[in-house]
């Protein structure tokens, strides 16, 4: 007589992967405006994918409702298999640049330490010298050990988004959330921030989204984009949607996109903030 295997349960058999991000039939409505509908996205572990889109098409707000700070108006968000919440320790965020010229009693290890509030490896000593250990750790990680003990209002401010970048990294997080983070930074210090976000993640296996009207500095760093446009949109490798003939369906009118020596080139989407439309900046 052959036996029967014992019934599987989840803890026996977890799920090979899960994804970082799914959302399934989400939809998000403020009032009776549409921002999206319908969105079914899975973002796998040490997946990157830039968010896109014009003003007011609701990228920040998706980044809220994976933070738990927004509702979906329909459908289910779940962030590493459980349903998104406030105070997400599992959720590294880098918000859009602001100078903190403010902070002058914050210096940038304590800015980084407070990326592990949330995180429960106690307050006993052994506790306290892991904390410590890991913002060292997360500091030389992303080269700012040099400045780690300065007053944060006395630093550039492409040294202080490395060090958001590190509060963001520190709690080694499945999902690192990053809106707008190379705003104001100038073409070198975009370089440096967005392939030290795509090297630590994919080191991490953290899966990021990362929100941005201009795609050309994080190109090659890209594995999929979600591009936003008046309540339509396209998921698709950068190929795939970054097109003439797609971008045209999703904006309603005609979009040119080139190729310029490795650049992407759009123009017509009538857009003045769209700053991927812009070639003076295709430098
Ligand atoms: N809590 C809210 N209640 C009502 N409307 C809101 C709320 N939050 C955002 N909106 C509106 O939803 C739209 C989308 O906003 P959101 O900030 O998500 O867009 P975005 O794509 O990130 O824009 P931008 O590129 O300008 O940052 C905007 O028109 C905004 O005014």
């Amino acid at each position: 007589m052959t036996a029967h295997p014992e019934p599987l349960t989840h803890q026996q058999a977890p799920p090979l992967h899960d994804s970082a991000v799914r959302l399934r039939e989400a939809g998000l409505a403020y009032d009776s405006r549409t921002l999206w509908n319908g969105l079914d996205l899975d973002v796998e572990p040490g997946e990157f994918l830039a968010i896109l889109g014009p003003n007011g098409s609701g990228k920040t707000s998706l980044l809220r409702v994976l933070l738990g700070l927004q509702q979906l108006s329909s459908g289910t968000v779940e962030i590493a298999g459980t349903a998104a919440h406030r105070g997400n320790s599992r959720i590294g965020y880098i918000p859009q640049q602001r100078a903190l010229e403010d902070s002058l009693a914050l210096r940038g290890s304590d800015l980084v330490g407070l990326g592990l509030d949330g995180h429960h490896w106690g307050m006993g000593l052994r506790g306290r010298a892991r904390r410590k250990r890991r913002v060292a750790e997360t500091l030389h990680a992303v080269e700012a050990s040099a400045y780690a003990k300065t007053p944060l209002g006395l630093l550039s401010g492409g040294e202080q988004q490395r060090l958001r970048v590190a509060q963001a990294l520190v709690g080694e997080p499945d999902v690192l959330l990053c809106d707008e983070p190379l705003l104001s930074l100038d073409l070198s210090h975009q370089r440096r921030v967005s392939d030290l976000i795509a090297r630590q993640a994919r080191e991490s296996r953290a899966a990021v989204l990362f929100v941005t009207h201009e795609i050309n500095p994080v190109l090659p760093l890209v594995d999929r984009v979600l591009y936003l446009v008046d309540g339509r949109f396209r998921i698709g490798t950068p190929d795939e949607v970054m097109n003439s003939e797609t971008l045209s369906e999703l904006y309603g009118t005609d979009v040119e996109v080139a190729r310029v020596g490795g650049r992407l080139v759009v123009a017509g989407t009538d857009n003045e903030q769209d700053h991927h439309v812009h070639e003076t900046e295709q430098k």
